[in-house]
């Protein structure tokens, strides 16, 4: 009808998280951030926070599938996945009314938490065997295969055999998860042939990285992509998840599975902020403040997404002067500018809220002007340790860091060096904030 194909539906069929790291919660935003709208059956309820799983109610197995068949009537399925399904009756009515639809089938065979309570009851593992010989594709992690294959998994080499056991089992694709692996992060598709997914193991919050990772693959594969192309996709997207999380709760944190989708708003918000305040910087034209070497302006990212100078936004090339006016050389844009990024980034460290900041020309008087309405601090290039001078790029963090001592400030300057121009940083939340402390220094 109407606009239906416009956008693909793929459905969840888990249990809910209250803390929405994992489930349902986490595949709804998983899914969201894939640009696919997502449909759920909820099959237990669980009062689980990061540390432990108090309570959890087991839905009647018929509600399971009104759900699973309300949705598919009505908005059609794409593709689905199932993850914590916890028994047996539950199991069997899911695979009855599946079987009978089209759609790819994800199954996530999730039976332990991160906190070690059994999200599948003991006398249920037959059914979710039957579950796997209808479906496109399992996800079991290291500890997962090891139950299904009864054999021990302490590296790569035993995963890839485990695989290829799996999968005379059960005759589907068979995808171990190498999270729990030391090393690389890498996964193990068979299906007949042998495919390795590599990534770097990056630090970051991990709870529910196995269901958001099950529902990205799903994502892809409502919007009609290949199984080994949807793999790659969901991999880079819980690298990002995991290394963009919010150290939230008091143990085991959830990955950041919307993170994709706030980067990319944060971007955009952050581009045309600074683009705003250099129009504006410009029509001061300060032409007086703008040192030998040129100005920079720089607004950073937010947390958690303020990772390095390709996070932070500038001027290309600078804003320099000429005989009358002050301009700005190239277009804003990310990872432009080297300095004054490494400053703000520096600042972040200790103060998160603090992103913009701005370079201009030194003289006492300005000097003697900012003490007047701000905090100011300063550092000593002259005391700059060996081995930070020998380091590329260190100077100016070591030179924030050592001006943060004395607290909070609004100004940084310092007095130069040999060949190194004198100069004074202005800080703020914002450009807008920045500009506004300028404006008391022209
Ligand atoms: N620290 C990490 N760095 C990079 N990738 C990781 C990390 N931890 C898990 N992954 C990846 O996240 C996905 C989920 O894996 P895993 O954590 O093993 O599943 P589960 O949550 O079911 O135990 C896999 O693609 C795995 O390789
Ligand atoms: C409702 C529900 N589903 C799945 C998991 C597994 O996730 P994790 O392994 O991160 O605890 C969970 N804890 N809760």
């Amino acid at each position: 009808m109407g606009v239906n194909w416009m956008i693909k539906k793929a459905l969840t069929i888990a249990g809910s998280d209250s803390g929405s790291g994992a489930g349902i919660e986490a595949d709804l935003k998983t899914f969201c951030s894939f640009g696919v709208y997502g449909l759920v059956a909820i099959t237990a309820i669980t009062a689980q926070n990061t540390y432990e799983i108090r309570e959890i109610r087991e839905l009647d197995a018929k509600i399971v599938r009104e759900q699973i068949i309300a949705v598919a009537e009505d908005f059609g399925v794409d593709a689905a996945k199932t993850g914590m399904l916890y028994s047996g009756e539950i199991i069997k009515e899911v695979r009855k009314v599946v079987k009978d639809y089209q759609f790819p089938l994800v199954v996530d065979p999730v039976m332990l938490s991160k906190t070690n309570t059994l999200l599948l009851k003991e006398d249920a593992i037959e059914k979710l065997e039957n579950l796997f010989k209808i479906s496109t594709l399992i996800t079991p992690n290291i500890n997962e295969a090891e139950f299904l294959s009864s054999k021990k998994i302490t590296n790569l080499d035993d995963a890839i055999e485990v695989a290829k056991t799996l999968f005379e089992k059960y005759k589907t694709n068979i995808l171990i998860k190498g999270g729990h692996l030391k090393g690389e992060a890498i996964d193990i598709l068979y299906n007949g042939e042998l495919k390795l997914f590599k990534s770097q193991r990056v630090s970051g919050c991990t709870h529910g990285t196995g269901c958001s990772f099950s529902a990205a693959i799903t994502a892809c594969l409502a919007k009609g992509e290949e199984l080994e192309e949807a793999i790659k996709k969901a991999k880079d997207f819980i690298i990002k998840s995991i290394r963009n999380s919010y150290r939230i709760g008091k143990k085991y944190c959830p990955v950041n599975s919307l993170s994709i989708l706030e980067e990319k708003a944060k971007r955009w918000e952050t581009y045309r902020e600074l683009k705003e305040s250099v129009k504006e910087l410009i029509s001061l034209n300060p032409l007086h403040l703008i040192p030998e070497v040129g100005s920079n302006f720089v607004y950073s990212l937010p947390y958690p997404y303020n990772k390095d100078i390709n996070d932070v936004a500038g001027v290309e090339g600078r804003i320099v002067k000429t005989k009358r006016r002050v301009v700005p050389v190239g277009d804003i844009d990310f990872g432009v500018s080297d300095h004054l990024a490494r400053a703000i980034l520096t600042y972040m460290e200790f103060y998160p809220e603090v992103r913009s900041c701005l370079n201009i020309k030194y003289s006492e008087k300005t000097i003697e002007k900012a003490k007047k309405y701000f905090k100011v601090s300063f550092y000593d290039r002259r005391k700059e340790p060996e081995d930070v001078k020998k380091r590329e790029g260190a100077t100016i963090p070591w030179g924030v860091r050592e001006a943060l001592k004395f607290g909070k400030v609004d100004i940084i300057y310092h007095l130069g060096d040999y060949g190194k121009e004198p100069m004074i940083l202005i800080f703020g939340k914002n450009p807008k904030e920045v500009l506004e402390k300028l404006r008391l220094l022209i």
